[in-house]
Order: structure tokens, then C-alpha cells, then sequence
């Protein structure tokens, strides 16, 4: 009954404005006195003026000497003048008052002692020399902050000099977040017990309080409400009489069987948006109830952050009457096609990286509900909703989640996915390094180097006929490039299957049953290549096996489809079996290796990897997985 289907896409920033007008000030908060010493990150109320000058007395600059300035000119390296401790000198140190009379100060570097009383000056001064005279910093009365800014440490520090102790600020705006949905389990559950299936952790309210409370709002949690119309209207009609200033509702949004959040702010207020056209953050609802805003989020943990940082934020921003936060820029190279839905402004969680002079973007995967495409994200690119996508190499605007520095800091490999790929990330950033790693598949790696967007591919490609790895695609895929080879581990390649081996996959025979599914990886990996390479030996015919079209990307993501029932049996390596807690028929042995073009075999972060490969602690913890040989780790392979 109450089932909404939203048709009307308004552009982000239209919906925003439109949520923006509608607001009334009557339900913003007000401001409050705090000590400064409480004060950073607060917004001020008011201007605040000094109360003190500062200094608020003539104070020695510097150790040595008070003196009037006149007592000292014409002196000169010819000419020195004398004077008398007591009579026309005064002992200072720096920071103290001057004394009475004075008005300059000698250094103590300066004097040469005649005897205990007297001293000689070989460089006259002129008055106020060495002194910093009242109110050279700043005097009463004068503004230290205007209003509306945000207070920083140094800020703070400044109104202490300027004897203000207590500050007006504006009241944080109190955000309340409502979590719903009868799949949520608080985390706390984890203590008790183990999680039921289709039980859901509810994560989402830890993020967006942690993004209020980094913006300088108040976070308040609510338990979570379960999917019941009346339920949820109850909570946001308390919400509303509550002290809270927003109140966000988490899920609910879209157009499932029940999602009521938007037809329960419609029946205590106004709905003024459902849906936005944006992508992830699309089933926004934007409304008020009685003075307050109400935000329904999408309840994907991506499309609730993305929301709530277009929505959320600036209405945050609106309350403490602060302008507009933008996140820094930089100007970057896409390293593939992206392609992107017309009418909709898309936000693409992108890696950054620095090859050679040129920054580098990549996308990550887009699924709204993987939240680690935020946590491994450097940067946000929106494509703009009259765009249908950026082609390979385009240069673009990227936002900014790392500081510059890191980005300069990191390593870039595309190329074959390995889970050793964690052990060095990690072993990295202990030498500064950090690690950017996409797998696209040995060749997807190749071409990359071609492309001059990494700083090295990792790659098992076998060369069928000779049994040399790489090489020979090395050769045919990018004969301009050169390049050294750097041997990374030999590792088992295997059956990943589900606990027990259910179906008894012993060998590629098996692989043509009628009764077993398989699951691919893509074309141009070498784990492709080395089945492909077996079948032919065997005289096996790949169009039999059931599933051989379907492909996935990783070792983990064949793992995924055999632990989910996608598909029976995959191929990959021992350790992605085992983190998931699956059988593994071993089949063949590979090496993976890291190809390094000579342009970047001086780059200090190249080195420190080469560093690391061949550190005994990388390889203790490589041969921990199982699977893997480390015999000849970091040893370089000569081209045949
Ligand atoms: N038929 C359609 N289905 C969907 C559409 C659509 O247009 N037509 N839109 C999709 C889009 S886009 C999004 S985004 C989601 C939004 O759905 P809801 O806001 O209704 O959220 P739920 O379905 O309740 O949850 C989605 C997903 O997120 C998990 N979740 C929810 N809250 C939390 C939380 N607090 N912490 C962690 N995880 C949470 C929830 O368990 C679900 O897995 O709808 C699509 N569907
Ligand atoms: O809006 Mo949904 O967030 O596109 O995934």
C-alpha cells in the first residue's frame, strides 16, 4: 500500500537548494558560552575582540642590555662609546620589561667588557631596536576572529594572549540517526554470539556520526528500529520533539515492499525530495516535520556516506552559518574508459597515484554497498550528469580524501592480483611507501605499462611452448618498453571448492561434467592462461565446461562464487581458498613476477618494493600463507 515509487530526479544541487529554502530558523540552534580552552573546532558566535593588548608592556626582544637608544649613536667600529652598567645600561632578558627610561636593547653578543661596570658598543641603535613594543602583535580592542569561523588551535592560543577566557559559540547542531531495518543487528551482538544468516551489522550510524562530529555537529544514535510502518514514524516524531536539530533516517528509501521512510515523513510533514540524481545516493528523501529537517538516506553504506556529504553536510554547514566546504582538487589522468549513465551525476571512488610527472586516477569498483571502495579510495570523481562517461587518458578533476604528500608516496601496480599484494602494502608503509594495487590481469598489467599509467605490472603469464613465463608477452605486448623482471613467488594454482568437495573435483577432466558449474576468471589472466594452457594439453574442450563464460576478477572473488554456490568449483590460489575457509585441490605450480620498466627502476619507491621483496621478514610472511615457494624471491630473471 504505502510501496513508493519515486520518478522525480531532481539534479543534486537543485534538491539541495530547494531543502536549503524550505528551512526555518526557528529549529537552528543557538549559541552558548564555552571556555577557549574547549573552543577549538567550535564556531564563534560573535566576533571576539582583544581584551589585552599584547605585549601589554615594552618587552625585551632580546637578552642584554636596556638602554636609551640616544645614549648609543654615533658609535662605530673606529669609534667605540662606552657605557656604564647601572648608569646607562640595564641587565635584561628577553621577554621582561623594559626599564623605566629605555627604549632600545643591545644584544649581549654586541658588548665587550671593559671591566665588571663598564662595556664597550661598537654599533649605535636606533630607539625601539630589540623591543617589542605594546600592542605590536595586537591591542585591545582590536577583532582576533570574526564570526562564523571556525576556531583553530592558533586561534585559540591568540585569545588567551589577548586575556579572553570564554568564548560565544554556536550550540553544535544535535544530529539524531535513526537506524531501521529488521536485517540490522547492533554490533554489540558480536560479544553474545556469532551472527545469524541474514542478520545485517549495522555500521552506518558509526560513519555518518563520525562525519557530524568531524564537521562540528553533535552525533546522537537511536537504537534501531525494525521495518514497521508505525515504528519508524513513532521514532521520527520523537525525534522531531526531541532537542535534536536533524534527524536522519537510515534506509528505507527505496522502493522496496518496506521502505516507509518517505511515506512516513510525508504523513508529519512535507516530503520535499525522493530522489536525486545522483548515483550512489539516488532514493534520497529530503523533507521537514514541523521546524525541522529530516533526511531519509539510502540505506547502502556508500550511498548513505555520499548523501549525507552532499545533503547533510551543507545543511550542518547552513546551521553553524559557515560557507560552503569544498574539498581540495587535483588534476588528474584517467587510466581507462569510464563510462557513465546520461542524466545522472555519478561519484567514482578512484585511486591516485604519481607515475613519472603525471597523476594518475583509477576507478574503483562501484557497488554502493562495498564500503572499502571508500576506504581505499585517494580521491572522488563526479562525473557530471550531461556527461556519458570519460574516455581513457582525459584529463579530470578529482577530489581529494589523502593529503597530496601521500599520494606523491605511493606506489602504483596494475596488473595480476595476488594476496601476497597485502603482506607488501603493509611492509611498505613502515619505508613511507604506500601501495595502490588494481587487478586487471597479467595482460590488463602489460598494457598498463604501455599506457604509462604504473610504476609496475605484476604478471604469470605462460608461454605455452617454451614454459617461460612472460617474456614472450613482454616481447609481443610491449616491445618499446623496456623492462626487467623481477621474480615475485611461485605459488599453487588450484581447485578452489566448497568444504568437503562435495562434488569430488580431482582434475580438468572433471571440469566437463554435466553436474559441476565453473567460475572463470577474465580474459588476459594468467590464471586464465594456464587453465586454458591445460585444457589444450589435455585435449579438453573449454566450450563443455558449464560456466567457463562467466568471469570474475580475483582469487578472492572466485573464492566468493564457490563459497556463495554461484558456482561449484573456480580456479586460484591456496590462500584465497583458505580465507574463506575452503577445500583446495592443488593442480599446477606458477610464477608471478613483477615486470619494472627501466624509467622506473631508479624511483625511490620502486626500490624500497625491490627492498622488501628481498627482505627475509616478506618472505617468512609470504611462505606463512601456504601455497607459495620463496626460494628465489626477488631475484632478478634475465630475459631468455
Ligand atoms: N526496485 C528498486 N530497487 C532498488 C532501487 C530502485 O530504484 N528500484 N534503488 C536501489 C538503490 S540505488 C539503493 S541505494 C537502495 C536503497 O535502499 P534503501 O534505502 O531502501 O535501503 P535498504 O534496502 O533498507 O538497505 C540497502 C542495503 O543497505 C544495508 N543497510 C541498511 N542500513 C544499514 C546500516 N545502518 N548499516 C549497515 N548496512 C545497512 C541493508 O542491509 C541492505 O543491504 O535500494 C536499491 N533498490
Ligand atoms: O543510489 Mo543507489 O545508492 O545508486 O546505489
Amino acid at each position: 500500500m504505502r510501496r513508493n515509487i519515486y520518478l522525480d530526479m531532481k539534479p543534486p544541487e537543485e534538491a539541495l537548494a530547494l531543502f536549503l529554502q524550505h528551512l526555518s530558523r526557528k529549529g537552528f540552534p543557538g549559541s552558548e558560552n564555552i571556555s577557549v580552552l574547549d573552543a577549538v573546532g567550535r564556531t564563534t558566535a560573535l566576533p571576539v575582540h582583544a581584551i589585552l593588548s599584547s605585549p601589554h608592556f615594552h618587552t625585551a626582544a632580546m637578552d642584554g642590555f636596556a638602554v636609551m637608544a640616544e645614549s648609543t649613536f654615533g658609535a662605530g667600529p673606529d669609534r667605540p662609546i662606552t657605557l656604564r652598567i647601572g648608569r646607562d645600561a640595564w641587565p635584561v632578558n628577553t621577554g621582561r620589561p623594559l626599564p623605566t627610561g629605555t627604549d632600545a636593547v643591545i644584544m649581549i653578543e654586541n658588548v665587550n667588557f671593559v671591566d665588571d661596570e663598564t662595556f664597550e658598543i661598537e654599533q649605535g641603535l636606533v630607539p625601539w631596536r630589540h623591543v617589542r613594543r605594546v600592542g605590536e602583535d595586537f591591542v585591545a580592542s582590536e577583532m582576533i576572529i570574526p564570526s562564523r569561523h571556525v576556531v583553530t588551535p592558533y586561534e585559540a592560543g591568540a585569545l588567551i594572549a589577548a586575556g579572553v577566557l570564554s568564548i560565544e559559540v554556536v550550540r553544535k547542531p544535535k544530529f539524531l540517526f535513526i537506524p531501521t531495518g529488521s536485517e540490522l543487528v547492533s554490533p554489540e551482538v558480536l560479544r553474545e554470539r556469532p551472527l545469524e544468516p541474514g542478520e545485517t551489522l549495522e555500521f552506518n550510524t558509526v560513519i555518518l556520526s563520525g562525519i557530524v562530529a568531524q564537521a562540528g555537529g553533535e552525533p546522537v544514535h537511536h537504537t534501531i528500529i525494525p521495518d514497521e510502518f508505525e515504528d519508524i514514524k513513532d521514532a521520527i516524531r520523537k525525534g522531531v520533539e526531541s532537542d535534536a536539530h536533524v534527524v536522519v533516517v537510515n534506509a528505507g528509501s527505496s522502493a522496496g515492499s518496506e521502505d516507509y521512510t518517505a511515506a512516513a515523513i510525508g504523513e508529519l510533514g512535507e516530503v520535499l525530495v525522493h530522489g536525486v540524481a545522483m548515483m550512489p545516493g539516488k532514493p534520497t528523501i529530503l523533507g521537514i516535520v514541523g521546524d525541522k529537517p529530516v533526511i531519509g538516506n539510502p540505506g547502502y553504506p556508500v550511498s548513505a556516506v555520499l548523501s549525507f556529504e552532499v545533503f547533510g553536510l551543507p545543511l550542518l554547514g547552513e546551521m553553524l552559518g559557515r560557507p560552503r566546504q569544498r574539498r581540495p582538487t587535483i588534476n588528474a589522468m584517467v587510466a581507462r574508459k569510464i563510462p557513465s549513465k546520461l542524466g545522472q551525476e555519478e561519484f567514482l571512488r578512484m585511486k591516485l597515484g604519481k607515475v613519472g610527472d603525471r597523476v594518475i586516477a583509477a576507478p574503483l569498483p562501484r557497488g554502493a554497498g562495498s564500503i572499502t571502495t571508500l576506504t581505499r579510495a585517494d580521491g572522488i570523481l563526479r562525473i557530471p550528469s550531461s556527461q556519458e562517461g570519460v574516455d581513457q587518458s582525459s584529463l579530470v578533476q578529482v577530489e581529494l580524501l589523502r593529503n597530496i604528500a601521500e599520494i606523491e608516496h605511493t606506489l602504483v601496480i596494475i596488473g595480476s592480483h595476488d594476496l601476497t599484494l597485502d603482506i607488501l602494502a603493509d611492509e611498505l608503509i613502515e619505508r613511507n611507501v604506500f601501495l595502490s594495487s588494481s587487478n586487471v590481469g597479467s595482460l590488463g598489467g602489460l598494457l598498463a605499462l604501455k599506457n604509462r599509467t604504473s610504476h609496475m605490472a605484476t604478471s604469470h603469464l605462460l608461454d605455452t611452448e617454451t614454459g617461460v613465463y612472460n617474456w614472450s608477452y613482454i616481447r609481443r605486448y610491449i616491445p618499446d618498453i623496456p623492462v626487467k623482471v623481477i621474480h615475485g613467488v611461485r605459488r599453487e594454482q588450484g581447485f578452489i571448492v566448497p568444504k568437503g568437495n562435495p562434488k569430488s573435483v580431482k582434475d580438468f577432466h572433471d571440469l566437463l561434467r554435466g553436474d559441476v558449474t565453473f567460475i572463470n576468471r577474465q580474459a588476459g589472466a594468467g590464471t586464465r592462461v594456464l587453465l586454458d594452457y591445460h585444457l589444450q594439453r589435455l585435449g579438453l574442450d573449454a566450450a563443455e565446461i558449464k560456466g567457463y563464460d562467466t568471469e570474475e576478477y580475483t582469487h578472492t572473488s572466485v573464492a566468493v562464487a564457490v563459497l556463495s554456490g554461484v558456482a561449484d568449483v573456480g580456479m586460484g590460489v591456496l590462500a584465497a581458498a583458505r580465507a574463506l575457509d575452503l577445500d583446495f585441490v592443488p593442480v599446477a605450480v606458477e610464477q608471478y613476477d613483477f615486470v619494472i620498466p627501466m624509467e622506473h627502476m631508479e624511483d625511490e619507491k620502486v626500490l624500497k618494493l625491490i627492498d622488501v621483496v628481498r627482505s627475509d621478514r616478506f618472505k617468512k610472511r609470504v611462505n606463512d600463507l601456504g601455497g607459495y615457494g620463496v626460494e628465489k624471491t626477488g631475484e632478478e630473471i634475465p630475459a631468455p
